[in-house]
Order: C-alpha cells, then structure tokens, then sequence
C-alpha cells in the first residue's frame, strides 16, 4: 500500500473544516488587543502587536492550566463594551471563514464581561452582533453558534445556563463549563446541567484536560453532558498490551459506544501539560480506536495557531491524509448542536462534495 501522503498546507486550508471548541477570548488578534487596550487604558505586557502575540504563546506554555488562564486576564480585560466585543466577534468570525472553517461553536464566559456594567443579556447580544457583521463579510461562507460557558471557581450558578436557554433562538447553541478543573468538579454545576438538559438543550464540560477520569466520569454520568472539552485523560481508561491490543475499561468503552464526542484541542494540551507531544498526543489512538474524535483550536491566540495549522500537524505527526481529515471534519459536524437538518445539509452540500472532488 503507497503511504498517505501528507496534504499540502494549502489544501489543508480550503478544506471546509468544523471547529467546535474555540473561546472567544482567546482568539483575538494581537493588533485588536493593542487597539481596545489603548482606548480602554489597559495596561499590557507589550504593545508592539507581534511582541504581544509572542508573549501571549509563551506566557500560555506554563505546563499548567491554572497560568495558562492567567494569560486572559489581557484579552477579557480589553472585552468589557459592546462596540469591543463585537469588533473580537466579528473578526472572529472573519478569521475562521479565511482558514476554511464552515461551521463553528464559539464560547467565551458572559459573566466575565461585566466589570464595567454590561448586563450579561446585552453581553451576549454584543457577541451576535459581532458574528452576524463577520458572517456578511466573509459572503456568509460560515455558519457560527455561540456556547455560553460559565467558570468553574465563580459561585455555581444557574444563570449561566438560563442565559444560554433564553438565546437558544438568537444564536446559542449550547452551555458549557470552563476553569481551572482541579478542586472544581462537574457536579458543582449539577444544577445548571440539569436545567439545560430539562429545557431539551445541549450542554458540553471541559473535562479531563488538568484532572483525570473522575472529572470525566461525572461530567457524562451525573451531568450528562452530550460533549467533551477535551477528555484526553479518557486515555487513562485505555491499557494497551505489548502486543498493540486495547483493552477499555467501563468508562473509555461508554463514551465509545455512546459516541460521546471528544473535543480535542492538540496544541492547547502541549502547553497545559496534559500531553507532552503532538506525536504522543492520545488523539492518535483515540482516532484508531474509532472514538468520536474531532479537532479543535482551544485558544487561537494562546497557542499561535488555527484549524489549518491544528491539522498540518496531526497529519505530519500522524501521517494523515484528506480522508482522515474528512472523517474528523464529519464526526465535528455530526456532534454539533445545531439543528440535524441544518448538519446533514452542511455535510451533504459542503463538506463531502469538496473532499469527494479531491479523491
Ligand atoms: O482549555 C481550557 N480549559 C479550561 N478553561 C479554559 C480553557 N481555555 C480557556 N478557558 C477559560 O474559559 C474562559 C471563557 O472562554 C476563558 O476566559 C478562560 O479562563
Ligand atoms: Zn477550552
């Protein structure tokens, strides 16, 4: 059998791509940060636009998810009027259609929006707005959804999710949790879980990312989420022999068998610590084990990449061609909460006829 070949960069990037882990505050570009900071009086740790996007990708390499998120601090910081949030939504927007991405869940966390007096309804309406101006400019190329994420080490509270069930017409799709994981478990949340699920909404957790099966484990089985943000530490349910055989234990094999999908972000786990190289990433073997695996960004700015470049490495490190990239493509499309006549449309118009003209 001839090896695959790994797809041209340029192909990568045409690609109609899904990306459904992305946060909003951390993807804004580095001249963006430099323009809301000197119009809010924001002090940053550079000003020069590439010293700033640097600082950003160095600070994020901690090898621990707690500094990591100390890095938001500038990016939420210059995000706290309508008119900036919806400049960030909007270019948003535009960057993901220029990297190919069709469809795209975009999540930030409204209640971080409010230091200087936005009610989280006008936070959220600033965010649609953003999108709405990014989708027209980009010749409505990409569909893009909101997730309303509510933070781990805030007092737990509904409103987040009341919030996202009140949107559910106006461009959200969905409720989530984010935060430093350790200390903070999924169940603290319970109550917001299960108002969304009651409401017949969708609900993803970051799980699994800086804490292990436990956190992963009362995410599907007390909250019943219908996503992973990561769940890369599932690898911990998995023992492979020396002879290459897997053997499952009873969680990895639920959220295999109830195609519980898992939204993995390589780069973003490499300077996390939650995976020490894209080549030892555990997507590898997920993928071959048929898992519902998909590719994500995490934080565009934090870890200097795209969708494009998230690809151009699991390929180069995989030996990946386009029909894998399809398959994580189609799996992302079919784990989307979007509406199932609005997803089999996006696969069947847009997704398989580009890579069936490219076979
Ligand atoms: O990988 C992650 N794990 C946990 N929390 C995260 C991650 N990336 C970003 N955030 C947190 O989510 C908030 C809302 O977007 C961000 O402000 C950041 O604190
Ligand atoms: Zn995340």
């Amino acid at each position: 059998m001839e090896p695959t070949r790994v797809p041209p960069v340029e192909d990568l990037r045409s690609a109609p791509k899904v990306l459904l882990h992305d946060h909003l505050d951390g993807g804004l570009r580095p001249a963006t940060i430099v323009d809301l900071a000197a119009e809010a009086g924001h002090e940053l740790p550079a000003t020069d636009p590439q010293a700033l996007g640097r600082w950003f990708a160095e600070a994020a390499d901690s090898g621990s998810l707690v500094r990591y998120l100390e890095t938001f601090e500038h990016t939420v910081g210059v995000m706290q009027t309508p008119a900036a949030i919806t400049r960030v939504a909007r270019e948003c927007a535009e960057d993901l259609a220029a990297d190919g991405v069709v469809y795209a869940e975009i999540r930030y966390a409204p209640e971080l929006h409010v230091q200087q007096g936005l009610a989280l309804d006008q936070v959220v309406a600033a965010v649609e707005e953003g999108f709405r101006q990014g989708v027209e400019l980009s010749g409505g190329r990409i569909v893009v959804r909101q997730l309303l994420t509510a933070m781990r080490q805030a007092a737990p509270s509904l409103e987040i999710a009341e919030l996202a069930i009140r949107y559910r017409d106006r461009g959200v799709a969905g409720f989530d949790i984010a935060g430093p994981e350790a200390g903070y478990p999924p169940t603290r949340f319970l109550d917001a879980f299960d108002y969304v699920r009651q409401e017949n909404g969708h609900a993803t957790c970051h799980a699994g990312e800086a804490f292990g099966l436990p956190s992963i484990w009362e995410a599907v089985q007390w909250c019943g989420a219908d996503r992973l943000g990561h769940g890369v530490r599932i690898i911990d349910d998995i023992a492979v022999a020396e002879d290459g055989t897997s053997k499952l234990g009873l969680l990895a094999s639920y959220v295999r068998d109830k195609r519980i999908p898992l939204e993995m972000c390589p780069s973003s786990n490499l300077q996390t610590g939650a995976a020490t190289s894209i080549a030892e990433h555990p997507i590898g073997l997920l993928a071959d084990l048929r898992f519902r695996v998909t590719v994500n960004t995490d934080n565009r700015l934090m870890s200097g990449t795209s969708m494009t470049n998230e690809f151009a490495l699991l390929c180069e490190a995989f030996g990946w061609g386009l029909d894998k990239v399809e398959w994580l493509t189609v799996n992302a499309m079919k784990s989307a909460f979007l509406p199932y006549d609005e997803r089999y449309r996006l696969i069947m118009d847009v997704i398989k006829p580009w890579y069936a003209e490219r076979r």
